[in-house]
């Protein structure tokens, strides 16, 4: 289980995590949160490159206060951004994600290597593998680099918006290879669309202002109320074909319930007085 206690963080003064906790304890987690809200900065607090006030524990083990490579067998961190300024290949890059395990004066073994292809193949970027990674596309860059975490494994992995720079198609290959590897190991993913977060996580935490104030279950958790408090809009679910569907909201009760919950503006039609556009902050929503 990962128990993450009181953990606070700023960036120069700056408080950006506030107090966060949560437990997660099995498949595939996912932090919601609008833009700022901390995400990525509590996974990074979480694998230790921050340091962060408070306590991280994976299986009853203080990660933060273990040394950094025996951190990193345990938990594998994928970032938003990456920088690779030397043209290393494609498959020189993922094996990079086996260095924890590796013996610096031996160098990576035949299972190292095994890994890494069999990492490569998994995302199906196998003949990717001798083309120089800075030549490559961000979409593809962002999938070599999950393929390295891959490679990495460990107890816990961490993707902070493994969906971004990818095309539709590649969005659902991610997101099915990331749930594949659940089994034995907790992932908590960040991600920006909660329709995926619903349709991949088993479990999802909703960060705002720098701490969690849901969490739970996709079903009990991407409520309209909820998901309009956090993104400080209306949100609606709809069922299409069974299925539910988290859209922009433009119904009146959700309207209404938004309104006190984000202290909207809203405007009503002279004649009719219907409510015809109702705003909050920066977004608006008309009807
Ligand atoms: N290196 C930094 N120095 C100073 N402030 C930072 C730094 N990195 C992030 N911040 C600030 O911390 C806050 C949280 O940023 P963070 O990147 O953790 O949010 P996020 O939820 O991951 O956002 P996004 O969804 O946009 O990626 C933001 O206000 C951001 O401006």
């Amino acid at each position: 289980m990962l128990r993450v206690k009181n953990l606070w963080f700023s960036y120069n003064g700056r408080r950006v995590l506030r107090g966060v906790s949560f437990d997660f304890n099995e498949g595939v987690g996912c932090l919601l949160g609008p833009n700022g809200a901390g995400k990525s900065t509590l996974m990074k607090c979480i694998a230790g490159i921050l340091k962060g006030e408070g306590k991280v524990t994976l299986d009853g083990r203080d990660v933060l206060k273990m040394p950094e490579r025996e951190r990193a067998k345990l938990i594998s961190y994928s970032p938003q951004e990456f920088s690779v300024s030397f043209p290393y290949t494609v498959f020189e890059v993922v094996l990079m994600g086996r260095n924890p395990y590796v013996n610096p004066l031996r160098g990576p073994g035949e299972e190292d290597e095994e890994l890494a292809w069999k990492s490569l193949e998994v995302l199906g970027l196998a003949e990717l593998a001798e083309r120089p990674f800075t030549e490559l596309s961000g979409g593809q860059k962002r999938l070599v680099m999950l393929a390295r975490s891959i490679a990495q494994g460990g107890r816990l992995l961490l993707f902070d918006e493994p969906t971004s720079f990818l095309d539709f198609r590649n969005q659902h290959v991610v997101l099915s290879a990331i749930r594949e590897l659940r089994r034995g190991r907790l992932i908590l993913v960040s991600l920006h669309d909660p329709n995926q977060a619903m349709a991949f996580c088993d479990s999802v935490f909703l960060l705002r202002s720098g701490s969690i104030f849901v969490s739970g279950r996709p079903q009990k958790v991407l409520t309209p109320e909820n998901l309009s408090r956090l993104y400080k809009m209306p949100v609606e679910v709809i069922e299409v074909a069974g299925r539910r569907v988290i859209v922009p909201g433009a119904n009146k009760s959700v309207l209404l319930q938004t309104m006190l919950l984000t202290e909207s503006v809203i405007k009503l039609d002279a004649k009719s007085l219907e409510v015809v556009e109702c705003c909050s902050g920066e977004s608006s929503a008309k009807l």
